[in-house]
């Protein structure tokens, strides 16, 4: 049996093991942690606007066959000029759309783009510039091997104490219990999906969530981990873009990207 006929179990959804893959990426953030400036994804890494280097890690990947960036919502004409600027896979096609107030709405709004022969979307932050492309293909291969969703994660370095959260900044906050460590994971992106599930947590979840995997945890269906990479770390903080030139200036030297 081929894998394309392979049967749907009754269990959660699962897309087809060559099902095409295409990547959203939200780019529609202000960046107010990284202090005042144009928005976060606009901003230089090493001269090269953060969301360009976004764009290329996922598109390093050759499974990756649509991107769409979620622009901020005065931005698409802009973000348009930049692709078209710099060099990128012809394999690869590109769409803009204009992004929404919260990270979830830009989502919703850049999957609302990928058409339906996409089996599986991955959504990956602007804001996590470097993530290697190993990392983008055992998250689809994850996907495509039948899981419903999948996220990159990283054990902790630090522990991590529950808290009664204080009203006022800077105010002492009552520990309230302490997680076991090594069961915490801290997760990153590209997170991946079978597209009808994705779809399906968007449709369901109205409630504010900081990631998409948490959706499809609300909706009953499994979500896995597969290894995720230092590289893929998110800037938000000033110190954050140190951190990101410095790993830039290490790529060079070891194989002159
Ligand atoms: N309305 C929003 C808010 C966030 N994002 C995107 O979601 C990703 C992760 O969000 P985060 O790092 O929190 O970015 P910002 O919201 O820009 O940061 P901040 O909270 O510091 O303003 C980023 O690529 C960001 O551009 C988005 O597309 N639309
Ligand atoms: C999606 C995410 O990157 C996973 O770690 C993260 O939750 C985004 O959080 P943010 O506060 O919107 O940056």
């Amino acid at each position: 049996m081929s894998d394309e006929s392979r049967p749907s179990p009754a269990g959660p959804p699962s897309a087809p093991a060559q099902a095409p893959v295409a990547a959203v990426i939200p780019a529609a953030g202000r960046g107010v942690r990284l202090g005042p400036g144009a928005p976060k994804a606009l901003r230089a890494l090493n001269g090269t606007p953060m969301l360009i280097h976004a764009v290329h890690s996922l598109a390093a990947s050759r499974h990756v066959s649509l991107v769409v960036v979620v622009a901020p919502v005065d931005g698409p004409t802009e973000v348009k000029s930049l692709l078209d600027a710099h060099a990128l896979p012809e394999r690869t096609d590109f769409v803009v759309v204009p992004g929404g107030e919260s990270r979830q709405e830009s989502v919703a709004l850049g999957l609302a783009a990928v058409p339906p022969e996409y089996g599986v979307v991955l959504v990956h932050d602007a804001a996590r510039p470097l993530v290697p492309v190993d990392t983008v293909d055992a998250v689809i291969e994850a996907v495509r091997d039948g899981a419903p969703a999948v996220v990159p994660a990283l054990p902790l370095a630090d522990t991590v104490k529950e808290v009664e959260p204080a009203t006022e900044p800077g105010a002492p906050e009552p520990v309230v219990a302490t997680p076991e460590r090594a069961r915490l994971r801290a997760v990153q992106t590209p997170q991946g999906f079978d597209r009808a599930t994705l779809v399906r947590a968007h449709e369901t979840v109205t409630e504010d969530v900081t990631d998409d995997a948490s959706m499809v945890e609300q909706l009953g269906l499994p979500v896995v981990t597969v290894p995720g990479h230092e590289e893929a770390f998110k800037v938000t903080r000033p110190l954050d873009l140190v951190l990101a030139e410095a790993v830039l200036a290490r790529r060079r030297l070891n194989d002159g990207y």
